[in-house]
Formats: structure tokens, sequence, C-alpha cells
């Protein structure tokens, strides 16, 4: 049994995502999704054709936790696909929902991608979003041998790693890699908005860092959070006690508990298995420094342009008020060098990219001027 043909249902980052990754090892993708105008955006983006009622071998429902069951329950009706699987980030209750709605389970492969954006919606996408990344399976003991093939079929093609869990295992630990950290993120952003404007033009890539997570969408996460409270509960506890030590030791100025802390994030951090922690895609980044004024950035894509070099990701840090920004330009590692030339030649400065393991090289590009 191979994936040939597919159906997404929610065709916003996740499903979108996941369509642009199988259309390009040749599967068939047929899409669907309440919104009409998400569906014409993934099918203008290359990601598959419009869903008109097609068999298919495996329907992938990506659409927010709560509706997982009901479009289960829908989609075995019409018997749409041989086998299902769905994206949603909590487990144990969208499976109680099938269950409810006396879904066939033993068709039904609940799954879960680590991975994603701050970003909603199809013009988010990504086809390499999934690359290296956990995807965890929560077969249950009916669940047909079949639909696991399928599923991790799917997985693979995503190019993501397989991992089988427990529902009930997945939602404890999302709640400590995942949900936890997300509220802990947006509590310090929320920290931000009182900040006055000399604070944030200091602001920092530490700062991005910690926070990029914080921009995701507050009622997509208001639905993950309500469907796995108490796990996530528990780790905050934990968090807000040690940073309510940390507090107190830093009133009186006795630094052994913050000490103690940071250690212990030392090691905390240290346990993020590198297979999965950095960035998935085999880019190399190239920084350059732009003056702050009209034109820099064409100028910069126009290089890139004439030295026949794609770039296939690009991100500005810029911070307020001051005259230079930064732009990481993602480019294939064999187009690094002619990249490089090409900057070199129209005037910036570009130091070698120094050698290195890490799946990312970063090299700076000053402006000469
Ligand atoms: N955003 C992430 O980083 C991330 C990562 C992994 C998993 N997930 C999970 O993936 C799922 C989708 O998240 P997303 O980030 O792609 O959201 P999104 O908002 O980008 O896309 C969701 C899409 O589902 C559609 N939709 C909503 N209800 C529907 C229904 N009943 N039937 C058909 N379509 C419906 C919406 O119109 C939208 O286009 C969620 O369950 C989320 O928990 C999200
Ligand atoms: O924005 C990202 O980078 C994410 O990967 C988001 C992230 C995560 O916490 O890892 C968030 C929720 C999803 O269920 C899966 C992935």
């Amino acid at each position: 049994m191979t994936l040939e043909r597919t159906l997404i249902v929610g065709t916003g980052l996740i499903g979108t995502s996941a369509a642009l990754a199988l259309r390009e090892k040749g599967v068939a993708v047929y899409l669907s999704d309440v919104d009409a105008h998400a569906v014409r955006l993934a099918r203008a983006l290359g990601a598959g054709q419009e869903w008109t009622g097609q068999r298919v071998d495996l329907a992938l429902i990506a659409v927010p936790p709560p509706s997982v069951g009901q479009r289960l329950a829908d989609l075995q009706q019409r018997r749409a696909a041989r086998a299902y699987t769905d994206v949603t980030s909590v487990k144990v209750d969208p499976i109680a929902d099938a269950e409810r709605l006396g879904c066939d389970l033993t068709s039904y492969v609940p799954g879960h991608p680590l991975a994603g954006r701050e970003r909603s919606g199809p013009a988010a996408a990504r086809a390499d979003l999934f690359l290296g990344r956990p995807w965890a399976l929560c077969p249950r003991p009916e669940t047909g041998a079949d639909a696991v093939r399928l599923a991790r079929e799917l997985v693979s093609m995503c190019g993501a790693e397989p991992y089988t869990v427990s529902a009930g295992e997945h939602d404890t630990a999302v709640a400590l890699v995942s949900h936890a950290p997300h509220v802990a993120a947006s509590a310090v952003a929320a920290r931000l908005r009182d900040g006055d404007d000399v604070a944030l033009a200091l602001a920092g890539q530490g700062l991005r860092d910690v926070t990029r997570i914080a921009a995701g969408d507050p009622l997509l996460w208001r639905m993950i959070l309500a469907a796995n409270a108490l796990p996530v509960a528990g780790v905050l506890e934990r968090i807000a006690a040690d940073l309510a030590a940390a507090a107190s030791a830093l009133r009186s100025g006795d630094l052994d508990d913050v000490t103690d802390l940071l250690r212990r994030g030392v090691d905390g951090h240290g346990r993020i298995p590198d297979k999965h922690g950095g960035p998935a895609r085999d880019y190399t980044v190239i920084q350059v420094v732009l003056q702050d004024r009209p034109g820099e950035l064409a100028r910069l894509f126009n290089a890139a342009g004439l030295a026949d070099v794609n770039i296939e990701d690009i991100r500005l840090e810029h911070s307020a008020g001051l005259p230079v920004g930064v732009v990481e330009v993602s480019v294939r590692p064999e187009d690094t060098g002619r990249l490089t030339e090409a900057l070199r030649f129209h005037g910036w400065h570009v130091p070698p990219v120094p050698d290195g393991n890490s799946r990312i090289d970063r090299t700076r590009a000053m402006v000469s001027d």
C-alpha cells in the first residue's frame, strides 16, 4: 500500500506545508477548507487541486483541535479515504471526541508534527517546514497496520522523523516542551507592552529568540491550552516558583538561588537533542548589514539576481531608530561563494564563511561605505 493520493483538510500553515512537501514527492494532493480563500491561495502556491469528493489513500486533518473529531466523522461518513490522520497539537481530547462521535478508530492515526511557525495561513507555508523534525504518531491498540503504514509514509515524505508515543504521554510531554514554553514566551513578550522607546530600541537577538513564538495566533493557542490545561498548569507552576525564587534572591542580594537556576538552565538546554534542536534546513545564512535608506534591499536582491543566486529565505532585523539593519539571507550552500563574490563586487565587505559542522554557517557582510 503506497501513498499516491492525499486529501488535506484545513489548508492553513500546517496543511499547506504538508501539501507542498507531498507535491514535491509526486503525490496527488486534494485540498479542502471551510474558507474558500485558503483553498484558492494554497492552490495558487502549487499545493494541489480543490477536492471535489475524490477517494484518497490518506486524509490529513489540519484544523484547530476542537474541530478534528467532527471533521473525522464527516470524512469517514463520506468514505473519503482508506485512512485518516491529523496534526493537532494535543491528542487526548480529539481522540475522545472521535470516540464520542462514533468514528472508526481502526483507520485513524492521531498525529502531531513538532514543527511550525508563529504565522498562520497558507501564505506562511513552506515545503521544508518538517525537515528533520519529530512527528508524533499515537496509534491505539485497535489502529490498523495499513493506516499506520500510510501515516508513517506521509511523515517520511514530509522529511520528518516519526515518533510513536501514547496520546497521554504525548500531551504530558508537549506541556513541557511546547505549550508551557509558549505561555512563558508570551509572559516575557507581554512585559514589552510597558517598555519605553529606549528599551525597545535596544532590543537584540536574545529577546527575539526568547519571544518569537509569542507572536502565534492567540485564538489557536487558547484552544491548544484548553485541551491540555492541567499538564500545562503544572509546568507553569514550577516555572513560576523558579522565577519567584530568583526575584526574591535578587532583592535580598544573595544570588545563590539565581545562580542555581542559571546552572539548571544550562543543564536543561543541553538536554535538547541536537538532531532536532537547530534549524533543519541546510542553508547558509549570510548576514548583511544594510544602511537604512531607500533602495538598499533592492540593491542586494539585484546583486543576488545578477549572480544567478536564488534567495531561499530572508529575515530583516531592524532596531527602530538605528541607521543600519541586518538582513539575513539564506542560500543553498553551493551558492554561498557566488553570492559572496557578488556582494564584494557590489561594494560589501564579506569575510570568508567559517568552516564548521553546524548546519547553518553564518558570515557577516558589512557595508563598505
Ligand atoms: N501553528 C503551528 O506551529 C502548528 C504546529 C503543529 C501543529 N499545529 C496544529 O495544526 C493545526 C492547524 O494549525 P495551523 O497553524 O495550520 O492553523 P491555520 O490557522 O494556519 O490553518 C487552519 C485552517 O483550518 C481551517 N479550518 C478551521 N476549521 C475547519 C473545519 N472545521 N473544516 C475545515 N477547515 C477548517 C481554517 O480555515 C484554516 O485555513 C492545529 O490543530 C494546530 O494545533 C500547529
Ligand atoms: O513556531 C515554531 O517554531 C514551532 O515549532 C511551534 C511548535 C513548537 O512548540 O515546537 C508549536 C506548537 C505546535 O504544536 C508544534 C510546534
